[in-house]
């Protein structure tokens, strides 16, 4: 017999119920009064277009309630706790600002917290609230920081023990947030052994208990630790001054995708955390981050997953060798290579793993029966990367050089060869001596080209309103303008011609405004670049025919 469906309750009422909130598409209720009051009853803050799942593979994680649109707003929340980095530059305890010391008694020094002795701003941000239990627990031990900083470049490794001792005072001051964050994933049973564990065990333990005498086990400090090390938002403020780490524990709990569905800003003063849906987000489908960086190759994306959040990635773009046809992590075959195409680009096979999900798995070519070892891989991946890292990206001549000189290893998508035209779009047009006016129509034209590879490879890669895409695209819209004017005005161009390149162009500089308009400090760069093409625009159309 068919067993009877029970009918929805009203969330208000309990009665039979027909009508849905339109946020969640979770709650029921009788009718649009009862809508209203449950609402104002609580529903407001509770209302989202997800629902946290736990399943034994992935843990807890976010599933979408309901579709979401491209764009739109899934989560806005306020830290449960912010500190500093577990190795930090000297920088304020209360505003994160990093420090440059200043002459202090005939001294290069910071300014120090009156009490504690850390260095803090200014004497308002030694007195803030951020910082306040933390001081009157050092001090009522008699504690004072004396930390010998050699050089404002150098990372402290003393600003470990700040971060977990804000949690650990919260069990007094905030017992239920303190929970929220116990409760967090922390995988210290893999990583209580680890080097950086031993040394928190002397370090961070040894803090807490003898010099602050907090009564808590040894576990639970470094579990604390641990759930930072898990779970926290790298945060940095717009003009890069400042920069933390923060946990935010309802946004901990999305997942990580290597091609992600969403992006976060941080906003306001107290940098309350958005999540924003960079693609359409179908009912029932993961609501997915990115823990890792997006242009890294499989190899190294999986490896830094694996040390940083303990796990190993099986995402669709980690199963496929070839990253979605990018190419992105390969190298081409040595017995292959050496025959290229009309444009110099070399038509070699590649290389690729007989099994993404086994880094000790062999590459083998998709042409030819060539193998070479994984470990052969590692080491020249890192090589090259060294190689990368040393360059002088101040201008472009080292840039251009190592994707000419590596042009016969490397696929014009290889994730080094990206970066490096990464710093390439910056350049060109951006820096001092190659800004747009100043930029000769080669080197325009390679910005351009370079700007059009990036956003193919987002597509693929990270598709959507990233901010990725939205700053690309706004290198690629001001370029393209620069050209069109010097093509209008060589006579290359018709009055029409030019109207309609810097139609497109506008086009472009719309789409950047949709992704990046979220972000209070882009407002005003993206209304100053509207009104700079409308203007180039109206003077096209001036021009008689
Ligand atoms: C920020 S937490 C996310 C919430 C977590 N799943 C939980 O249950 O609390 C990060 C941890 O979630 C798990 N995780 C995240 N993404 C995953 C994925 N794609 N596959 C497997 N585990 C994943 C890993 O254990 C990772 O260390």
């Amino acid at each position: 017999m068919e067993s009877k469906r029970e009918l929805p309750t009203c969330d208000v009422c309990q009665q039979p119920a027909n009508q849905t909130c339109g946020g969640c598409k979770q709650v029921y209720y009788c009718s649009r009064s009862h809508q209203k009051q449950g609402w104002k009853d609580g529903h407001k803050t509770k209302c989202c277009p997800f629902k946290i799942q736990f399943t034994s593979a992935l843990g807890r994680h976010m599933i979408a309630t309901r579709d979401i649109k491209q764009g739109e707003i899934i989560l806005k929340e306020k830290p449960a706790v912010t500190g500093p980095r577990m190795a930090s530059t000297a920088h304020c305890l209360s505003c994160a600002k990093k420090l440059q010391p200043s002459m202090i008694e005939e001294n290069l020094d910071y300014y120090k917290c009156p009490l504690c002795n850390w260095p803090m701003c200014s004497p308002e941000c030694a007195k803030d609230e951020v910082h306040k239990n933390e001081c009157k627990a050092m001090t009522g031990k008699g504690y004072k920081s004396s930390i010998k900083y050699d050089s404002p470049e150098k990372a402290e490794a003393a600003y470990c023990v700040i971060a977990p001792l804000r949690v650990l005072l919260m069990k007094e001051s905030n017992t239920k947030q303190f929970e929220n964050i116990m409760n967090l994933e922390s995988h210290l049973d893999k990583r209580i052994n680890t080097h950086l564990y031993n040394v928190l065990k002397i370090n961070l333990v040894a803090f807490i208990k003898n010099v602050i005498g907090l009564p808590f086990k040894d576990e639970t400090i470094l579990q604390v630790a641990s759930i930072f090390d898990t779970n926290s938002f790298d945060v940095r403020s717009p003009d890069g001054t400042k920069r933390f780490r923060a946990i935010y524990v309802t946004a901990s709990m999305m997942n990580h995708n290597c091609r992600p569905n969403t992006r976060h800003i941080f906003v306001g003063k107290d940098y309350n955390i958005v999540i924003l849906a960079t693609v359409p987000i179908a009912k029932g489908e993961l609501i997915t981050a990115t823990y890792t960086q997006s242009l890294w190759g499989t190899l190294d994306r999986r490896k830094h997953l694996k040390q940083t959040k303990c796990f190993d990635c099986e995402c669709e773009r980690c199963g496929d060798p070839t990253e979605f046809g990018t190419y992105l992590g390969n190298i081409y075959c040595s017995l292959c290579n050496g025959l290229f195409n009309d444009n110099g680009l070399s038509t070699g096979a590649m290389l690729v793993s007989t099994n993404t999900f086994d880094e000790t798995a062999p590459w083998k070519c998709e042409k030819c029966d060539h193998y070479i070892q994984s470990r052969q891989m590692f080491w020249g991946n890192n090589a090259l990367k060294q190689d990368l890292n040393k360059l002088n990206k101040s201008g472009p001549q080292e840039l251009e050089e190592f994707i000419e000189k590596y042009k016969l290893t490397l696929h014009p998508r290889n994730h080094l060869i990206v970066q490096a035209k990464l710093a390439l779009a910056q350049i060109y047009g951006n820096y001092e001596g190659y800004t747009l006016p100043e930029l000769p129509n080669d080197l325009l034209n390679r910005k351009i080209e370079i700007c059009h590879e990036l956003l193919e490879l987002a597509d693929k890669l990270e598709p959507g309103w990233t901010r990725f895409r939205g700053t690309i695209l706004l290198e690629l819209q001001a370029a393209m303008s620069m050209q069109t004017k010097r093509e209008f005005e060589d006579q290359k161009l018709t009055k029409t011609g030019a109207q309609d390149q810097l139609m497109q162009s506008m086009a472009l500089l719309q789409e950047a405004t949709n992704i990046l308009r979220v972000e209070p400090h882009m407002v005003e760069t993206l209304e100053a670049k509207v009104k700079e093409l409308s203007n180039q625009l109206d003077t096209a159309n001036s021009f008689p025919e």
